[in-house]
């Protein structure tokens, strides 16, 4: 009776379960090539979520979709996302990494070779504003996936997105993964450390193969509406100002953008490479590998120079206020060593800002409606 009134009172208030869910979720999961994946990509109405899932889609794996659909940025550019996917025959399933019993039911239907864990709160900022958003989504969540996929039968290999800011206010360049990353400058910075740290335990407990990717200020066609690039992209065209922030001795700011194609290559090729996961019943039954990537570009750009390739694309002039770097969890600048991402995954980023922007501006004009010559609002 019990489970009953559970799985009742579940189809009045949520989103999955079902016969037809059920269908939607297999045929979603089917593989369409030989030695094909079967994968879980969480976050996949996110930025990389949706550029990674068709990326495996088109050559012939298995994807299901999750996302929780949250509303940090708009999310009508997440439905928008998702009905890309569609289109591609990739299902998302509505819900969140936090709920256990879905986490369940999904390795129940599906026998996922690997999960791509891309659901995350991010943005460095905003940790100030909502700081449970970062503990719920990158830590909580993180452990409830990890435990349903030591859980699993067969368990899947792991590949997460961990971030450039764990470097925090290291002053070594470029970032190598062997640096100190014990000095986060943001809330953000130390849940994805935490989140290294706690992966790494269920790699040495349970067996799990486990590999974690520091993504460097990731840009492109369908991005995060709050991020630099594209908030200047939406207010230039606006006619709005622009806050550039400065660092120390009024020394620019600079980032080692990456742009989202090059991401996508390194995360398959994670995926690609990832050995096995060891352990069954819950239980390890020898090593698993445990890796961590850097994924940049290795040419950091400064933010007065991101405007004005901007304002070039945009043939617009920013108003830009220019002010100091508040103490919110920024740093000065990223700057990535990609040596052994290319060693061991094959990775070489091939796109540079001024290509990649152009790129993003033209998605952006056409996404939006833009005519030129007309106000936007
Ligand atoms: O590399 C990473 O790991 C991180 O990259 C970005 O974080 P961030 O580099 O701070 O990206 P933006 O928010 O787009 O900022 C880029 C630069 O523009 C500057 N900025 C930002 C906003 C603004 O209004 N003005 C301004 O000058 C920031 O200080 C920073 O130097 C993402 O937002 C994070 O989710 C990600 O984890």
């Amino acid at each position: 009776f019990q489970i009953f009134v559970d799985s009742g009172s579940r189809y009045f208030t949520s989103s999955w379960g079902g016969i037809h869910w059920e269908k939607q979720v297999r045929t979603s999961a089917q593989i369409h090539r030989q030695n094909g994946k079967v994968v879980l990509v969480t976050g996949a109405a996110g930025f990389v979520g949706t550029h990674v899932s068709l990326a495996l889609k088109k050559r012939g794996d298995g994807v299901v979709g999750l996302d929780n659909f949250n509303s940090y940025y708009d999310p009508s550019l997440k439905k928008a996302r998702r009905a890309l996917l569609t289109s591609h025959n990739v299902f998302i399933v509505e819900g969140d990494v936090n709920d256990a019993k879905l986490l369940a039911k999904l390795f129940d239907v599906v026998a996922f070779t690997h999960v791509m864990h891309l659901a995350a709160q991010a943005g460095v900022r905003y940790a100030m504003e909502n700081p449970q958003s970062y503990v719920h989504s990158n830590i909580a969540a993180l452990v409830t996936l990890l435990e349903a996929c030591k859980s699993a039968n067969p368990q899947p290999a792991v590949v997460w997105a961990s971030s450039s800011s764990v470097y925090g206010l290291n002053e070594k360049v470029p970032f190598s993964e062997s640096d100190r990353t014990d000095k986060p400058a943001s809330l953000y910075a130390a849940t994805k450390k935490a989140g290294e740290a706690i992966t790494h335990t269920y790699n040495h407990i349970y067996g799990l193969s486990i590999t974690g990717l520091r993504f460097f200020t990731v840009y492109g066609p369908w991005g995060r509406p709050d991020m630099a690039y594209f908030s200047f992209t939406k207010n230039i065209l606006q006619g709005k100002p622009i806050t550039v922030y400065r660092g120390k001795n009024r020394v620019d700011l600079a980032r080692d953008f990456t742009y989202i194609d090059d991401i996508v290559k390194g995360c398959v090729a994670s995926l690609d490479t990832a050995g096995k996961s060891t352990g069954s019943g819950g239980k390890k039954r020898g090593a698993a590998p445990y890796r961590i990537y850097n994924l940049g570009n290795t040419s950091p750009v400064t933010v007065p120079t991101l405007v004005a390739i901007l304002e070039r694309n945009l043939k617009m002039k920013a108003k830009k206020n220019v002010l100091d770097m508040p103490g919110n969890g920024d740093v000065p600048f990223t700057h990535a060593n990609i040596s052994l991402a290319r060693r061991e995954l094959g990775y070489k980023p091939t796109t540079d800002l001024p290509t990649g922007l152009k790129k993003f501006v033209r998605w952006y004009l056409s996404y939006y409606g833009y005519v030129p010559g007309k106000v936007v609002n």
